[in-house]
């Protein structure tokens, strides 16, 4: 891997860390990565993972909101805030495309948006 401008070598990083008394890890040390490649590889990854789980996090949100306004509705009208049989449908959809773990999932987002029960 070739340092590019905006990138900090492992040099410069001992030199920053003599002059602050602040060790600043190189990509090896904070990918695990045993080869300045792999590092890159490792790091351009996690970004994409990052950028994926803020994209996640959003469509939580939005779904939180969806439900929510499901919810409402349904107390207004006099009932109540759980449907379980609605509940076991979306356990199944999460299940069948993501197995067993799928349903652990759809468990923490059903509590997310309706609270615990
Ligand atoms: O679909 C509904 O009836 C909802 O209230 C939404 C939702 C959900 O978030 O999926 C939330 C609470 C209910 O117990 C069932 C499902």
């Amino acid at each position: 891997m070739t340092a590019t401008a905006t990138e900090t070598t492992a040099t410069e990083k001992t030199e920053n860390a003599e002059k602050t008394g602040k060790a600043e890890k190189t990509a090896a040390e904070k990918t695990g990565a045993r080869t300045d490649e792999a590092a890159g590889v490792i790091t351009g990854a996690r970004e994409r993972i990052d950028s994926l789980d803020d994209r996640i996090i959003g469509l939580i949100q939005e779904r939180m909101a969806v439900s929510a306004v499901i919810q409402e509705a349904r107390i207004s009208s006099g009932g109540r805030r759980v449907n379980l049989s609605r509940e076991m449908e979306v356990l199944d959809h999460y299940r069948q495309a993501l197995g067993k773990p799928g349903t652990t999932l759809a468990m923490t987002l059903l509590e997310l948006c309706r609270g615990r029960i």
